[in-house]
């Protein structure tokens, strides 16, 4: 399985996110440069955080237009697991591949810390490796982390279990603590805690690292399994 880690201009958790498919998994990582035009030959596609177009406009505003996420989209529309973490969570949104938008934080500060998540669903490509409401340690950094809906998509988030991931203590302001959401098919995972910071014990935590290897053990089932 190969795994592509797009990097735009800004991205500066490229290197963590390479690190935690090679090191945490053992499996074969490649970073695409934002100008390119195909991902069609990677298995999965991680978008780093980071401040891609310095965060101007919006966070991820800019970075929607970059020339690769064309090809993203269409993987994504084909059912390829696309993963976006905190700047790429921002950038799934502004692509409008993930229903709702990021405000800046409650109290208009940078918050860069451990967070306590609730794994809500555990019946995702990405988190069959957790336990159903386990309690997983993993840590946020950004400025605007502060995810927004409306009622009706907020209802409709729910009635799908579309909500992954919340927080313990809400942090930044995200109603009903939405630290991560998932779209309706079920390839499209956006996060704002960083899972690739938690990828190994001497990190603090390794709870991230399930996450990856959920990814890598669902494509073995459908691929091993059906060839
Ligand atoms: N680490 C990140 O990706 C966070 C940066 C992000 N653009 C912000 O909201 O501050």
């Amino acid at each position: 399985m190969k795994f592509a880690v797009i990097v735009f201009p800004g991205s500066n958790c490229d290197d963590d996110m390479v690190y935690a498919v090679t090191e945490g998994l053992n499996a074969e990582a490649e970073k695409v440069w934002y100008t390119e035009t195909s991902v069609a030959d990677y298995d999965a596609i991680l978008l780093p955080g980071g401040f891609s177009y310095g965060d101007y406009l919006r966070s991820g505003a800019i970075a929607r237009f970059a020339p690769v996420m064309t090809s993203v989209m269409e993987e994504a529309e084909k059912g390829k697991p696309v993963l976006g973490v905190c700047n790429g969570f921002q950038i799934l949104l502004e692509a409008g591949l993930l229903p709702g938008a990021m405000q800046r934080n409650q109290n208009l500060r940078f918050i860069c810390r451990p967070t306590e998540l609730v794994v809500e669903n555990n019946q995702t490509g990405f988190t069959a490796g957790y336990k159903e409401n386990e309690t997983i340690s993993v840590p946020i950094a950004h400025g605007e982390g502060n995810y927004f809906c409306d009622e009706k998509t907020l209802k409709k988030l729910r009635d799908n279990k579309q909500i992954v991931f919340t927080y313990k203590s809400n942090a930044n302001g995200s109603v009903a603590d939405i630290a991560g959401v998932i779209n309706e098919k079920g390839n499209v995972l956006g996060m704002m805690p960083h899972p690739e910071r938690a990828a190994s014990d001497i990190l603090g935590s390794a709870d991230g690292l399930k996450l990856f290897q959920s990814i890598l053990n669902h494509w073995r089932e459908s691929h091993v399994l059906t060839s």
